[in-house]
C-alpha cells in the first residue's frame, strides 16, 4: 500500500481538525516534548528526552539542520511526486524507518508491539531493540505483512548470537543493524541522578528472557530459572550485550557469515570507520551518533553525513538518524546522500503521550509534512535530492535550537 501522506493535510482541513486529529497530541513538533513530559513519570521522562553530559552533541544535532538550509526549486512538476525509496534490493513506501529505540513499555502499555501494528499501517519499517519489553516473535505477529528490521546489541556469546540471528530470520525481521556506539551506556547526568535504569530489574530484557539459548545457559550456571531470578538473569543478560566493547572490526566476519540478509552497522560518524564498514562486506551503514545520548561533545550527525557519502555512498547503503524533527529535516538528510532516515525521539513522545493513536499520528505528520515540503521545495522523487539545492550557512541573532 501506497499511502499519499499529502493528502494528510487535505484530510485535516476538509474534515475539520476535531474529526481528523487525535485530540492532545500536536502537529508541532517543538511542543512533543512538553506534552510528553506531562504523561510520564519523570524518570522515564528523563530516559528518552535525555542525553550524555551536559547535552552538547544533542544541540549539535539540531544546529546542523538549521545551519543546512533547502534552496526550492519552482515549476518541477510535483503532481508525480514519488518518496518511495529502494533500500537492499527491496521497495519502501518512504525513504522513513522507525528507529531501535528499547524498553518501549516504560512509555505505554501499547509498547513495542503497538508501535509495530501502527509502522505496518503507515508504512514505514519498524526496527526492533534488542533492548525491549516485547519478544521478537510478539513484535513479528504484530507488524503483520510489515517490513521489519532487528537491531542487534550484539552479546559476547556467540550462541546466544546465533540464537537472535535464527530468530530473527525465523521470524521474518530483513535487515540486520549492528549497533556499536552503545557498548557501554554513556554518562548520563538525568538518569544517573534518579538512579535509573530499568534493565537491572528485568524490564527490557524480554529479548533475552525468551531465549532459548540463554535460558538454558543461565539455569545451568545458576541452578535457578529466570523467572525465581530476575535480578541475576537481568545482571547475566545485559552483561552479555552490553559486555564492554569486546568486538573488533575483524569480528564482524562472524555476523557476516551467519546472517544472510542484508548488514548494516549503527553509529558511524567517521569516514574511516565507514571505509572499515564496506572493507568487512556490510550492506550499509546508518550515520548516527545515537541521538547525542552516547558521546557528549560531538559533532552533529548531519555535520559528517556529505563526507561519508563521498566516501563510500557509491558502494553501500548510507543511512541517517540523530535530529530528524520534520519533513524538512528528512529532505535535507536526503539531499545530503542518505537514502533514507530514521526517526527515535518523536515516535516515542507520541507513543507516550497516546499509544498507538500518538504514535501514528506523529508518524503520520512527519510523512505529510515529508510530502508537502517535498514538493513545495520542487522535488518529485527521492532520487531527485541534490546537494545542489543545499547550502549551509550560519545565521547569528538567538533562535534556540528545538529539542
Ligand atoms: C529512549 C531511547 C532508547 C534507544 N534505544 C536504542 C536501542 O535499544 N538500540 C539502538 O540501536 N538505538 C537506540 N536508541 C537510539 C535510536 O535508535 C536513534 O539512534 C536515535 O534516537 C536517533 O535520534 P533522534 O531520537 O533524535 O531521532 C535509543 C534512543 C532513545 C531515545
Ligand atoms: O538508551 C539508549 O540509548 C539505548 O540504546 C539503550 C541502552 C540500554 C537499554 C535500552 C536502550
Amino acid at each position: 500500500m501506497s499511502d499519499n501522506y499529502g493528502s494528510y493535510q487535505t484530510e485535516i482541513y476538509g474534515k475539520g481538525a476535531l474529526m481528523s486529529l487525535v485530540p492532545g497530541v500536536t502537529t508541532d513538533p517543538r511542543l512533543l516534548e512538553e506534552q510528553a513530559k506531562k504523561s510520564l513519570g519523570i524518570r522515564a521522562f528523563n530516559y528518552v528526552a535525555g542525553g550524555a553530559g551536559e547535552k552538547a552533541t544533542m544541540d549539535s544535532n539540531r544546529l546542523a539542520f538549521r545551519q543546512w538550509k533547502l534552496i526550492p526549486r519552482m515549476m518541477r512538476n510535483t503532481p508525480e511526486q514519488d518518496v518511495s525509496v529502494e533500500l537492499f534490493g527491496q521497495k519502501y513506501d518512504n525513504p522513513l524507518i522507525m528507529a531501535p529505540v528499547g524498553v518501549q513499555g516504560i512509555f505505554h502499555e501499547d509498547k513495542e508491539t503497538g508501535l509495530a501494528e501502527v509502522c505496518e499501517e503507515v508504512g514505514v519499517p519498524y526496527t526492533l531493540s534488542t533492548a525491549s519489553t516485547s519478544s521478537i516473535e510478539e513484535v513479528a505477529t504484530a507488524n503483520k505483512d510489515g517490513k521489519r528490521w532487528y537491531q542487534l546489541y550484539w552479546p559476547r556469546d556467540n550462541d546466544v548470537t546465533l540464537s537472535l540471528l535464527k530468530r530473527a530470520k525465523e521470524n521474518g525481521f530483513s535487515v540486520l543493524v549492528v549497533t556499536l556506539d552503545t557498548w557501554s551506556l554513556a554518562w548520563r547526568p538525568a538518569d544517573l541522578d534518579n538512579a535509573y535504569v530499568p534493565f537491572i530489574k528485568g524490564v527490557g530484557n524480554q529479548v533475552g528472557f525468551s531465549d532459548p539459548v540463554f535460558r538454558a545457559k543461565f539455569e545451568k550456571e545458576s541452578g535457578s530459572t529466570i523467572e525465581e531470578d530476575i535480578v541475576g538473569a537481568s545482571r547475566a543478560w545485559i552483561g552479555d550485550i552490553f559486555a564492554g566493547n569486546p568486538h573488533s572490526w575483524e569480528d564482524l566476519a562472524f555476523l557476516r557469515k551467519n546472517w544472510d540478509g542484508p548488514l548494516v552497522l549503527k553509529g558511524i560518524q567517521h569516514v574511516e570507520d565507514a571505509k572499515l564498514a564496506v572493507e568487512a562486506g556490510c550492506d550499509g551503514i546508518v550515520v548516527s551518533n545515537h541521538g547525542g545520548r552516547q558521546v557528549d561533545g560531538a559533532i552533529g550527525s548531519l555535520d559528517v553525513l556529505p563526507e561519508i557519502v563521498d566516501a563510500v555512498g557509491d558502494k553501500i547503503t548510507v543511512l541517517f538518524d540523530s535530529g530528524i524533527r520534520t519533513g524538512s529535516d528528512v529532505i535535507k538528510a536526503l539531499c545530503l546522500g542518505a537514502k533514507a532516515v530514521l526517526v527515535g525521539r518523536p515516535v516515542i513522545y507520541g507513543l507516550s503521550i497516546q499509544g498507538r493513536d500518538g504514535a501514528r499520528q506523529v508518524l503520520k505528520g512527519l510523512l505529510a509534512d515529508l510530502w508537502q515540503n517535498m514538493g513545495l521545495s520542487g522535488i518529485r522523487r527521492v532520487a531527485d535530492c541534490n546537494r545542489d539545492q543545499m547550502r549551509k550557512v550560519q545565521y547569528g541573532g538567538d533562535v534556540k535550537a528545538m529539542m
